[in-house]
């Protein structure tokens, strides 16, 4: 019997009955990353490829709580948010957080993806929750991982080109977080998807094709995901940029139609032998 340790990874999301996004995204992420995926679940969705058709939150005190029970119990190597659904569940995380020494200036590193809405344009928490996230999560980051609808609502920055999207990031920076990641899968303009990754001095491109596909549910998801793995695996965040990038361009690259819209990315292309290669 095996007696090593994988690192332990926590996600703070939400739960997709579709399987795309989500906290099962992320913990399907985890495993083909190798890391041992913890969650603290803050919203059950009634989601499938169509939309989001209902939800309800979970009590900020059991979000807080499953935060702390799993960071005494195990520990950390690093952490990821996901939707957050209320200001008041973001209040409780950033506590928890704090106690469980998570964040930019403590030993466990935190990637703030700000999830606003689901790719088909639902909102996933409310004007008082973007400006928690604004004042109380980002200054926490030690990554912030926006699209380019959620640069909007935090900068007001309508993003056109790559020149915007640096100016963008430049003005995250200034919200506190100590990297930034901006996401280029909305530029659909380009032929290339290139995201941008900027630490208040740097500019580090990170390249990759642009697959024509309509299945990129869960695509901001996994890319969180596989970077927190790799900062969990000890990487550096410019490192783990880069293999959370490798990572989603593969899951693009081998997403499929599931339902009657829009289809999941895949981690199946990950798993050695792939069981529908
Ligand atoms: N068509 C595509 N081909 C290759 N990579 C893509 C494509 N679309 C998105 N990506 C990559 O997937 C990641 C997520 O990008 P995106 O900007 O779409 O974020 P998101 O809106 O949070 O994702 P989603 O809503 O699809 O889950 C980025 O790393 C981006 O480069
Ligand atoms: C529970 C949950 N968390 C996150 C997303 C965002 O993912 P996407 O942008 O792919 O819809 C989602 N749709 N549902």
């Amino acid at each position: 019997m095996s007696q090593a340790r994988p690192p332990a990874v926590l996600t703070i999301a939400g739960s997709d009955s579709g399987g795309a996004a989500g906290l099962q995204a992320d913990l399907r992420t985890f495993l083909t990353c190798g890391v041992h995926g913890l969650v603290a679940v803050t919203a059950v969705t009634v989601q499938n490829t169509l939309g989001v058709h209902d939800r309800t939150d979970v009590p900020a005190r059991i979000v807080a709580a499953q935060i702390e029970a799993v960071a005494d119990d195990m520990g950390l190597q690093a952490a990821k948010t996901g939707m957050l659904a209320s200001a008041e569940i973001i209040h409780a995380v950033a506590r928890a957080c704090d106690k469980a020494g998570v964040g930019r200036d403590a030993e466990v590193p935190f990637v703030v993806d700000p999830v606003a809405a689901s790719m088909h344009g639902h909102p996933l928490f409310d004007d008082a929750g973007l400006a928690a996230l604004r004042q109380e999560l980002l200054p926490r980051a030690t990554v912030v991982t926006p699209n380019l609808d959620e640069v909007r609502l935090l900068t007001g920055i309508e993003v056109t080109d790559r020149e915007r999207m640096r100016e963008a990031a430049v003005a995250l920076h200034g919200l506190g977080p100590r990297y930034v990641l901006v996401k280029s899968g909305h530029l659909v303009e380009d032929p290339e998807c290139v995201d941008v990754l900027y630490d208040g001095e740097t500019f580090t491109e990170l390249p990759g094709p642009r697959f024509a596909t309509p299945h990129t549910h869960g695509a901001g998801d996994a890319m969180a995901s596989a970077f927190t793995a790799g900062l969990a695996r000890g990487m550096e965040v410019a490192e783990a940029a880069r293999f959370g990038k490798w990572f989603v361009s593969n899951a693009v690259e081998h997403s499929y139609p599931m339902g009657a819209k829009v289809g999941p990315v895949s981690a199946f292309w990950r798993l050695a032998p792939d069981p529908f290669a």
